[in-house]
Parts: C-alpha cells; sequence; structure tokens
C-alpha cells in the first residue's frame, strides 16, 4: 500500500539544484539543473518548481547560487549588495505563498559567515520540512479521525500537497497516504485544478504510485460530489495563513470550503508553521498573484476562446477562518476558533 516518500523532491548537487519538472509531469520523469539564480527564479514562476514549500527550499538555495557566484572569493560590499538584489528577485518570484519570502530571508541571513554557511542553513532547512511534515501528518491523521470516526473514508483534495510540492512526505496528500497507509481510504477524488491542472497532473500521479484509489473530479463537480455524499472531508494545504486564520490557498479551495459548510463536511487545512504570516490579521490583505491570460484561453497550446478574449485568472483565493473546521501544524492543532482575533 501507500508510503509518503521520504526522498527529497530536490537536492543540492556540485553548485546546481538538481529538481524534478512538474511541468513535463505526468507524461516525463525530467530532471532539472538550475545552476544560476535567473535558472531558479524561471523554474519557479514557470511553476517547474511549484507548491509553498518547495519554492521556499528552491529559494533558500538559489540564495546559496548566488553566495558562491558572488562571495566566494570572500565577501567585499559590491558581493554582498549582489547576493541581496538576487534574494530580493528570488523573494518576488512568487508573492502569495510566505514560505519563498520566509526561506530566501533564512538563507541570506547566514550570508555574513560566507557561501558554505548559506548553503549549509538551505540543506538544513530541507532536512526540517522533512521533519516537520512526519510530526505535522501524525497530528493530522489524528485530526481527521476526530472528526471522521467512520472506518471507510471518501477525501477530497485540492492542487497537488504532496512530496512534489514539498521536501519529502507532503502536508494535505502526505496525510492522505497515511490514511491510505492504514487502510482508511476508500477513495479520494482530486479535483482537477484548472487552469494548470495540479490535481490531474501531479496528485493523481503521486496517488497511482501509491496504488490509492482515486477519481479526477471536474472542479466545478465538487460540490454536486458532496451533495451525493462521496464526500466525508476535504483536506487541503495552504499558501499563507494570516493570524486569525484566514488561509489563502489554490483557486477554488474558498468555493470547497463553502460547499463543505453548506454540507456539514470538515473542511481540514494542513500546513507548517512557515506558511503563517502573523503580520496580518484579515485575509483580504494577502497579495494574490494573478497569472498570464493564456493559461486560461489556451489548453495544451491550443487556443480555446476567440482571438482576443481576455481572463480572470488569480492563482489563489483567501478562505476565511470561520469556514475552516482545523488548521493543523507540525505543533498540533488549531481549532479556528481558538486562533480568531
Ligand atoms: C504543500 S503545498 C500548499 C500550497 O502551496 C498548494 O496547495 C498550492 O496552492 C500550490 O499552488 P501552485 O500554484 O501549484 O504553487
Amino acid at each position: 500500500m501507500s508510503k509518503p516518500s521520504d526522498q527529497p523532491s530536490l537536492r543540492w548537487d556540485d553548485h546546481a539544484i538538481v529538481t524534478l519538472d512538474q511541468r513535463a509531469l505526468p507524461h516525463e520523469r525530467r530532471l532539472l539543473r538550475l545552476s544560476t539564480v535567473d535558472d531558479v527564479i524561471t523554474a519557479i514562476t514557470t511553476l517547474a518548481v511549484r507548491g509553498a514549500p518547495s519554492i521556499g527550499l528552491a529559494g533558500a538555495l538559489g540564495v546559496a547560487l548566488s553566495a558562491y557566484a558572488h562571495c566566494s572569493q570572500g565577501s567585499t560590499q559590491d558581493g554582498r549588495t549582489a547576493v541581496e538584489g538576487d534574494a530580493q528577485r528570488l523573494a518576488a518570484a512568487r508573492p502569495t505563498a510566505v514560505n519563498l519570502a520566509w526561506a530566501v530571508d533564512r538563507a541570506l541571513a547566514k550570508l555574513g559567515d560566507g557561501p558554505d554557511a548559506v548553503l549549509a542553513e538551505a540543506t538544513a532547512m530541507i532536512d526540517e520540512d522533512l521533519a516537520v511534515n512526519r510530526r505535522m501528518v501524525a497530528h493530522a491523521v489524528q485530526a481527521v479521525r476526530d472528526r471522521c470516526p467512520q472506518r471507510s473514508l471518501r477525501l477530497l483534495t485540492h492542487c497537488n500537497t504532496g512530496r512534489l510540492a514539498t521536501a519529502a512526505v507532503g502536508t494535505a496528500l502526505g496525510t492522505i497516504l497515511a490514511l491510505a497507509d492504514s487502510g482508511r481510504v476508500t477513495e479520494v477524488l482530486v479535483n482537477e485544478t484548472r487552469p494548470l491542472l495540479q490535481g490531474a497532473r501531479l496528485t493523481a500521479w503521486e496517488l497511482a504510485e501509491a496504488g490509492v484509489p482515486h477519481r479526477v473530479c471536474v472542479d466545478s463537480a465538487a460540490a454536486a460530489s458532496m451533495r451525493q455524499g462521496l464526500v466525508d472531508c476535504v483536506i487541503v494545504g495552504a499558501d499563507r495563513i494570516t493570524a486569525r486564520g484566514d488561509v489563502a490557498n489554490k483557486i477554488g479551495t474558498y468555493a470547497l470550503a463553502i460547499a463543505a459548510a453548506h454540507h456539514g463536511i470538515p473542511f481540514i487545512v494542513v500546513a507548517p508553521e512557515s506558511s503563517w504570516d502573523r503580520s496580518l490579521a484579515d485575509g483580504r490583505d494577502i497579495v494574490i498573484e494573478e497569472r498570464a491570460d493564456d493559461e486560461v484561453t489556451s489548453c495544451g497550446g491550443i487556443r480555446t476562446t476567440p482571438l482576443g478574449t481576455r481572463a480572470y485568472n488569480p492563482a489563489f483565493d483567501v478562505t476565511p477562518a470561520s469556514l475552516i473546521t482545523a488548521i493543523v501544524s507540525e505543533h498540533g492543532v488549531h481549532h479556528t476558533s481558538e486562533v480568531s482575533a
């Protein structure tokens, strides 16, 4: 049966970052070698590397690449300024997931001790993410069991929150795989996650690899699936969580939470402490990334709309704390009523 994978999804190899190109999945298992800061920024903006924890780790390793490029002969003011500029560009590659700026800042803070120290911090963060995910998944499995005591669960998830989106194991999908491993999952409905199909391409790939029964669900059929009694619990990840527990996550998450609340279905968010941004209270203050029109107006390189049609293409939305049953991190379960301001 399934077992959350402990193989790191990205690693440092001789002055380069090596990772799977998530744009090529599920058709091709293509390895990417990122050896400059620009390579890392392109990989993050094109979603070759994606998922809040993964882009943070790539960003931190990107600071190490910059430190070796500009400070390997000793640290000059010009060298430090260049690395700081690269760190700023890395942190700005995608604005919504707080993990990116958090991880880049953490790596940059080691610059005074030289490039090796920056790299050591970035690689330590990969090991930490793995350990954090294991602890978080244990808490999240318990949170689901507490709310869904039946032996056999039908789960619904959105986007991809597995080992591809983290160092390893995953958050929401790690939880689903752990529940499946204990024989408790009858079926996972995987929202296809338009427009870039992270659910259909990546989550279905991870579930198939683990041998967990699943069907891809048309995004707009999720509410109907709940009404038909096909869903016992919704489990998703997060890109940024405010002090009062409002959650930014992949576009479509808010609609799922509304539908789950309407049908009395538990809605559980699984995300590490590094996804919390306690400087914000109201989720409406989270910057939401807007992506290119052509992600919506064409499919597989073929235009699906009349020439010149514009698109509304926010990559994320915000679910208010009041719609969330529980938020789970490596520290345990936060009931949204407990974290509300
Ligand atoms: C553990 S990943 C959590 C989130 O980052 C995930 O749910 C998500 O929304 C990813 O969006 P993406 O645009 O694919 O990077």
